[in-house]
């Protein structure tokens, strides 16, 4: 279809193209029919996804002569455990999966991150294509094979890189997206353009109100610029080895500790956490002489701009910089003893910094939670 991008990411004998545009999830059969081996298909979604594209679905696999077979799992973070794992894979056990078939993730990225893991250990590994749903999947989850589960212990403690062997992002279900979600997910468009764009990050500040407020011209462009973003990253350094897939964590390490702290829960998603997160990067970078307060001062005012928290103490926490801190001891950059940290010179000019001490940390939390 001509309105339809097609993005390749390139690995050694794992590439596949992620497809972006309108309609996709009403030619998903015909989309998948190269990777379809056996007349029925395992669906994985929630039940928010369930109810609003089960049908499209089930029609669109029933054009080449296939019948999803469906797993509808509760909506929300809390779904990414060790409980919904084990269901996940005895589903797929009991409906007969080999190792050669492929399996379909539908939904936002928790059902990506829980069903791309299940995939990954179901009898050594099978294959699974990526139907993201939310902004959140579309432009980050789906893409580059990071699957995981949460843990007591901390976020995403339990996990694999494990590639799709497709991506198909339907940018007409944004459009039930709530716009709560859709702020989440607009915060790691953003990133990208932190990270080392800052063109694009100037687009966000001009489109990004419209692509929140519906218009579809800068949806498309926003998934396929920020899928191209990560397709580039995830092309040099898969496994996070080098330092230059880490970028990706820009925010995260705050954010994650932010997510922690609520608990996994509806009071901070994911994206919300990461938006804060980047403002405190920016923030901690002005405090170390690296970067210009002007400039992080434009990155807490986009993300105002677009009606999207960006203060930490907006979210009523009542712990201190330390308990924050503590969160990030649990981050999978640990290495012996050091948190290497993601900080900015500059919007588009962020780097790894190794140099970090978490003590320092944890005083520029305190004062940012003591912000008037
Ligand atoms: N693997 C990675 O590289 C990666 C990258 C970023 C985030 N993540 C993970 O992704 C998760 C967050 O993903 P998310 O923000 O998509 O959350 P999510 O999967 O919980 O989806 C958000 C909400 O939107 C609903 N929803 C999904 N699609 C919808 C649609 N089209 N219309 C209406 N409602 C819809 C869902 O039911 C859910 O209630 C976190 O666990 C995060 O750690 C992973
Ligand atoms: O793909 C990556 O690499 C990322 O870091 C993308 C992040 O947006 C995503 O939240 C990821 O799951 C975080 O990775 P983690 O290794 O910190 O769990
Ligand atoms: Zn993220």
């Amino acid at each position: 279809m001509s309105d339809t991008k097609t993005i390749k990411v390139a690995l050694a004998g794992r590439s596949y193209d992620v497809r972006v545009g309108p309609g996709l999830l009403g030619r998903l059969g015909v989309e998948c029919a190269g990777l379809l081996r056996k007349a029925t298909i395992p669906v994985i979604t929630d039940a928010n996804v369930a109810a609003l594209y089960r049908d499209r679905v089930d029609t669109a696999l029933a054009v080449v002569g296939k019948q999803a077979r469906w797993l509808v799992l509760p909506a929300g973070e809390q779904t990414k455990d060790w409980a919904h794992l084990a269901q996940v894979i005895d589903f797929l056990l009991a409906e007969g999966v080999d190792r050669g078939d492929h399996i379909v993730a539908l939904g936002g990225g928790v059902i990506g991150d829980l069903t791309g893991f299940a995939a990954s250990v179901l009898k050594r590994g099978c294959g699974f294509v990526q139907v993201p749903t939310t902004l959140l999947a579309q432009v980050d989850s789906s893409v580059g094979g990071k699957t995981a589960i949460n843990v007591p212990m901390g976020k995403n403690l339990v996990g694999a890189f494990h590639q799709p062997a497709l991506v198909l992002a339907d940018t007409d279900v944004l459009g039930t997206l709530p716009p709560r979600e859709l702020r989440a997910g607009y915060a790691e468009v953003v990133k990208y353009g932190l990270i080392d764009d800052p063109d694009f990050f100037a687009w966000c500040e001009a489109n990004g109100p419209a692509l929140l407020a519906g218009d579809e011209g800068a949806r498309i462009e926003a998934v396929s610029r920020s899928v191209a973003a990560k397709a580039r990253v995830v092309a040099q350094d898969e496994r996070e080895t080098t330092g230059t897939r880490a970028l990706l964590n820009l925010g995260h390490t705050f954010g994650h500790a932010l997510e922690a702290e609520t608990g996994y829960s509806s009071a901070l998603l994911h994206g919300e956490g990461v938006a804060i997160g980047m403002v405190l990067a920016a923030r901690y970078s002005v405090r170390r002489g690296l970067m210009q307060l002007a400039e992080a001062d434009r990155i807490a005012a986009h993300f105002k701009a677009c009606a999207m928290r960006a203060e930490v103490k907006d979210l009523g926490l009542s712990c201190d910089g330390r308990r924050l801190a503590d969160h990030m001891l649990h981050d999978k950059k640990m290495d012996a003893g050091t948190l290497p940290f993601l900080l900015m010179r500059g919007i588009g000019h962020t780097f790894l910094a190794k140099d970090v001490a978490i003590d320092d940390v944890a005083a520029f939390l305190d004062d940012e939670l003591a912000r008037p």
